[in-house]
């Protein structure tokens, strides 16, 4: 059963969003993915947040570009934790995305990450060590995938000037 939900504004999202599912199948926790839009599909998004957790989904992940309330409306409709993700728009590089998710008002939250890909693959990497507090094997994989992690960082020194 998926434990994480991610949703997005446009199936435009999904290049960026998809960072998300992939850090998430990477360290082996379920997701499901789907198109929800605050503003243009509205009902669908108050059935999806008001049901999310009673369909055993821990965790939210919401990314949007340019006016982005998609990630503040699901928080308003449940208790889950969200995570806004910033899609990067084509007029203002994401400026607008990000602003419009993370300056919630106080009492409603949303977890914001960065613009664009790297912030999505850190929602998952979010989501999963929420999930890690519980789940032994979740919790293997992140502690390996940060391992590993720091061993190519310390291997990878060459720092040479070019001819
Ligand atoms: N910000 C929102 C919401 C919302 O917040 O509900 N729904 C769609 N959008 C955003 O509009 C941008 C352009 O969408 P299209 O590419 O479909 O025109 C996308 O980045 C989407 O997240």
């Amino acid at each position: 059963m998926s434990k994480v939900a991610i949703v997005m504004g446009s199936q435009s999202d999904w290049p960026t969003m998809q960072n998300a599912a992939l850090m998430l199948k990477q360290l082996g926790v379920e997701y499901d993915a789907q198109v929800v839009s605050a503003h243009r599909t509205p009902e669908l998004l108050t059935e999806f947040a008001v049901t999310a957790a009673d369909k055993g989904i821990e965790v939210i992940i919401a990314g949007a570009g340019g006016a982005a309330h998609l990630p503040g409306m699901i928080a308003a409709h449940t208790h889950l934790p969200v995570f806004g993700v910033p899609v990067k728009s084509r007029t203002l590089n994401g400026l607008d995305s990000l602003l419009s998710i993370v300056q919630m008002p106080k009492g409603v939250a949303v977890g914001t990450l960065a613009i664009g890909d790297a912030g999505a693959a850190n929602a998952g990497l979010m989501a999963a060590q929420i999930i890690a507090l519980h789940d032994e094997a979740v919790r293997s994989a992140v502690q390996d995938f940060r391992r590993s992690q720091t061993q190519k960082v310390l291997s990878n020194q060459k720092l040479e000037l070019p001819e």
